[in-house]
C-alpha cells in the first residue's frame, strides 16, 4: 500500500534545495540497498531547479554517479542538443557536472534519430530498451528506485495530458501529438509505467498551480487529472511550496 505524504516548502527556492537533498539521500539509500539506482526525470523549471541544486550540493558526491541510471519520464520530440529538450536542460542543469556512466544514461530518441520524425516508432523504441532493461518477472520496465514528476497547471504529469489519448494508454511508452504545452509532439512514459516506480515525487511551485494540486487531492480522476493518477509503489510525495498548497487541506499538509 503506497504512503501518501504532502510536503510544504516556504517556497519554491526552499523547496528545490529541499528535494535536491531529498533526492541525494534517496539515491545514496537506493546505492546502499542494491548497489545502484535508478531514476527517471522530468523537465520543466521546478525539475531544472532540483538539478541544479543537486549538481551545487556538497553532498552530491556522496552518490556513486557511475552506479545510476537515468531515464526520463517524457521529452519533447526535437532534434539532438535543442535546447527544449528535457534531456539537453538535464544536461546542462546536472548531468554534465557530475561523472555518469554514460552507458546508463538513457535519453528518449530525438526527432534526428534513428526513427527520424516518426514519434511512435520512437516510442517503440524507448519502449524496447526498458524491456531490455526489465526484470525477470517483470519483463516490460527495469526497476525505477524513483520517478520525479513536474505537475502542470492543468494537471499534467510528464507529457501525460488530461483527457489526450496519453491518459487511456496501457503501453509503458506513448507518442503525443496536439500536447497543450508546447512543443506539441512529445514522447511520455504512461501512468501505468510511472506506477510500477517504488516512489513517485510530484513536484510544485507556484499560484498557478494551486487549483491542480487541490484537485489531485480532492479526488481527481486520472484521465481528467494525470497527476491524480499516479503514485509509487511505497511512497507518494508531494513535493509543494506555500503557494502551490493554498487548497490543500491542512489536515494533510506536514509544514516544513
Ligand atoms: O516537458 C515538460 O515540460 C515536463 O516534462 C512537464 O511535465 C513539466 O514537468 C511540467 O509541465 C511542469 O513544468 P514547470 O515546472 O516548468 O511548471
Amino acid at each position: 500500500m503506497s504512503q501518501t505524504s504532502v510536503v510544504v516548502h516556504p517556497d519554491a527556492d526552499a523547496m528545490a534545495q529541499a528535494t535536491a537533498a531529498r533526492l541525494i539521500v534517496r539515491l545514496i539509500d537506493a546505492q546502499s540497498h542494491r548497489g545502484t539506482a535508478s531514476v527517471v526525470l522530468t523537465g520543466g523549471r521546478g525539475a531544472a531547479a532540483i538539478y541544479a541544486a543537486v549538481r551545487d550540493s556538497p553532498a552530491r558526491d556522496a552518490v556513486d554517479w557511475s552506479k545510476v541510471d537515468l531515464w526520463w519520464g517524457d521529452e519533447r520530440f526535437l532534434p539532438s542538443g535543442d535546447p527544449e529538450r528535457n534531456e539537453t536542460q538535464a544536461r546542462a542543469a546536472l548531468l554534465d557536472a557530475v561523472p555518469l556512466d554514460p552507458a546508463r544514461v538513457h535519453p528518449m530518441p530525438a526527432s534526428d534519430g534513428p526513427d527520424g520524425d516518426d514519434p511512435e516508432a520512437a516510442a517503440g523504441r524507448y519502449s524496447d530498451e526498458l524491456a531490455l532493461a526489465g526484470r525477470a518477472g517483470s519483463p516490460s520496465l527495469p526497476p525505477f528506485d524513483l520517478v520525479l514528476l513536474g505537475v502542470g497547471e492543468d494537471g499534467h504529469i510528464a507529457s501525460v495530458f488530461p483527457e489526450h489519448p496519453a491518459a487511456y494508454d496501457t503501453r509503458t511508452v506513448t507518442a503525443v501529438r496536439g500536447a497543450p504545452k508546447p512543443p506539441p509532439v512529445r514522447i511520455t512514459l504512461t501512468q501505468v509505467a510511472i506506477n510500477t516506480a517504488t516512489e513517485v515525487w510530484l513536484i510544485a511551485a507556484g499560484a498557478g498551480k494551486a487549483g491542480a494540486v487541490g484537485l489531485a487531492m480532492a479526488g481527481g480522476g486520472p484521465v481528467q487529472l494525470p497527476a491524480a493518477g499516479v503514485q509509487g509503489l511505497e511512497r507518494t510525495l508531494w513535493l509543494l511550496d506555500r503557494e502551490a498548497a493554498r487548497d490543500v487541506s491542512p489536515r494533510l499538509r506536514s509544514l516544513r
